[in-house]
């Protein structure tokens, strides 16, 4: 593999006294937030539909359908009726007595069709249309015009995948898994429905719950939410440490209510908040919300979400069988949705592997390039606060603007590395797997893996800070010598996504993935009586 890391930042040059122009560039980008380039989005959607075969009516075993194709129905078979000409087909359908039967099967043959082309799996029972167009959100739901107002000012030209099949599937009151790439606009996909669904702002009690590993994934959540809903009087809330410091919460009532599972207990347990009137749940980033660490919490939220009539749905770019086998047991009914394939990394992520030797090689190797070429902004992962730490005490110094996000800093200070990340004012951001989830940086050019990622799930999700609403980026993964073990696993990810690996990785062992946190040596090059 590639030893010389000189080359990894590919894109502009970094000449220092050009600094101001790349800067301005860079805050540009920022700028034009709300106005996403969707046609690629829906190019990307158009351009991976060959892949898929549609498979035959069958009855499907659901443990080995983590890849499998489109759901039952052939589409081939039928493409016969489509070639009837109109006068003849006219006439048989006179005399057809099942008329409304044929009609219901041509309307099946063509959401098969539609949903082949953008990548769209799905299986359950009598799953809905997918949308064509956000105009279908009016004609076929009749929602209020604030929304598709909304929709056009973000800059929303067409419906990704996801939005696609989730929004019908939600509007027609079903329960759902839904797994699509980083990126794809799964926020949107499940804010928009309970949105429609609830209408107007009523004081009854707490209507929809959207639960969200870490507390600036939630806040995150709620500014899109608070996006999508202007115009209306919706109470959405974030769940804050402030709002938990009221003495008592029974009486509570909002229309949205985002918050992190532990938050939301302590509410529940502490305060009395009631919320056996939420009518909608969702489980976002679910397989890290099934993990061992939170599980009970959410074991604990959905057993008091206890309205009959609730409508749960499970959002992730990673959904492991085990994730799907635990939600079946509460779920009634519900509709799967994965677009592409499950567990992939997006599509629109250039990645490559450099070996650094050390850890100083990757010291050197990202100082080297830093003075050679940075296409800011930049995402540094590292695997945990005292190395994230670590790495910005070398860092800060260089004429690099560098910022550091890990848990042992103040919510403010958390919130203010992101803010700041996002306005362009930090070039390079450290950080641990805590922004890892569902952050939504938009104009990310390159994600750095210094340290190797504990999982395929973790990598799969890291990446995907880059390359979101049909732009494109970069990953960079370092590794050394207690890495390689674990490499076969990352190659997998990056060839499934249509990435080049080197034939002697793909020939590795395969290796049962724990959670690899390698004890690695010290980043710091400070003399140790220089440390604190
Ligand atoms: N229909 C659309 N057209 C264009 N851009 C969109 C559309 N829907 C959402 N986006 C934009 O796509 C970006 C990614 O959306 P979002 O954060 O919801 O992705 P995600 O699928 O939840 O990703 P992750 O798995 O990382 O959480 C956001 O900047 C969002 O504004």
């Amino acid at each position: 593999m590639a030893k010389d890391p000189s080359f990894l930042f590919a894109g502009v040059h970094f000449n220092k006294r050009k600094f101001a122009s790349d800067f301005a560039r860079f805050e540009e980008k920022q700028g034009t937030d709300d106005s996403v380039n969707t046609s690629s989005l829906f190019r990307t959607a158009v351009a991976v539909q060959e892949k898929v075969i549609v498979s035959p009516v069958k009855k499907r075993k659901r443990r080995g359908a983590t890849s499998d194709p489109v759901e039952g129905f052939n589409v081939f078979k039928s493409s016969k009726l489509e070639s009837d000409p109109p006068e003849e087909q006219a006439e048989k359908d006179e005399y057809d007595p099942s008329k409304e039967k044929k009609e219901l099967f041509r309307q099946m043959e063509h959401d098969a069709v539609f949903r082949k082309r953008y990548n769209i799996h799905v299986s359950g029972a009598n799953i809905p249309s997918p949308l064509q167009d956000f105009a279908e959100l009016k004609t076929r739901y009749g929602c209020k015009p604030y929304i598709l107002r909304n929709v056009c000012k973000l800059g929303y030209k067409e419906p990704t995948p996801i939005q696609r099949q989730i929004i019908p599937v939600l509007l027609s009151g079903r329960e759902c898994f839904a797994c699509a790439p980083t990126g794809s606009g799964k926020t949107m996909a499940f804010v928009c429905p309970i949105l429609v669904k609830l209408k107007d702002a009523t004081k009854d009690g707490i209507r929809a719950v959207i639960i969200s590993p870490t507390k600036e994934l939630a806040a995150q959540t709620t500014r899109e939410c608070k996006k999508l809903a202007r115009g209306n009087k919706f109470r959405i809330k974030l769940m804050t440490k402030a709002l938990i410091r009221t003495p008592d919460l029974s009486n509570f009532h909002c229309d949205i209510l985002i918050s992190t599972p532990l938050r939301l207990r302590l509410a529940v347990k502490k305060r009395k908040m009631d919320l056996s009137r939420v009518e909608y749940l969702v489980l976002d980033e679910s397989d890290k919300l099934f993990e061992l660490g939170l599980v009970k919490q959410i074991d604990f939220i959905v057993k008091v979400c206890s309205n009959p009539a609730i409508v749960r749905s499970l959002f992730s770019a990673t959904l492991p069988d085990f994730v799907e086998d635990l939600a079946r047991t509460i779920m009634h009914d519900a509709v799967r949705v994965i677009v592409g394939r499950k567990n992939t990394a997006s599509e629109l992520v250039n990645q490559k592997l450099v070996f650094a030797g050390s850890e100083e090689g990757k010291l050197l190797a990202l100082r080297q390039s830093f003075a050679e070429r940075l296409n800011p902004p930049v995402l540094i992962f590292l695997q945990n606060k005292g190395r994230a730490k670590e790495l910005y005490e070398e860092l800060v110094f260089s004429n690099i603007r560098v910022g550091v996000i890990h848990s042992d800093l103040s919510q403010m200070q958390r919130e203010n590395a992101v803010d700041d990340f996002r306005a362009g004012k930090i070039w390079v951001l450290i950080a641990t797997d805590v922004i890892a989830r569902g952050m939504d940086f938009k104009g990310v050019n390159c994600v750095i893996n210094f340290d190797f990622p504990d999982s395929a799930a973790a990598y799969i999700h890291r990446i995907g800070r880059s390359g979101r609403a049909g732009r494109r980026g970069e990953a960079i993964t370092f590794y050394t010598e207690e890495d390689i073990p674990y490499l076969r696993n990352i190659a997998n990810v990056m060839t499934a996504s249509g990435c080049e690996v080197p034939p002697w990785i793909l020939s590795l062992p395969k290796k049962k993935w724990k959670k690899h946190r390698p004890k690695r040596v010290s980043i710091s090059t400070k003399p140790e009586d220089q440390e604190e």
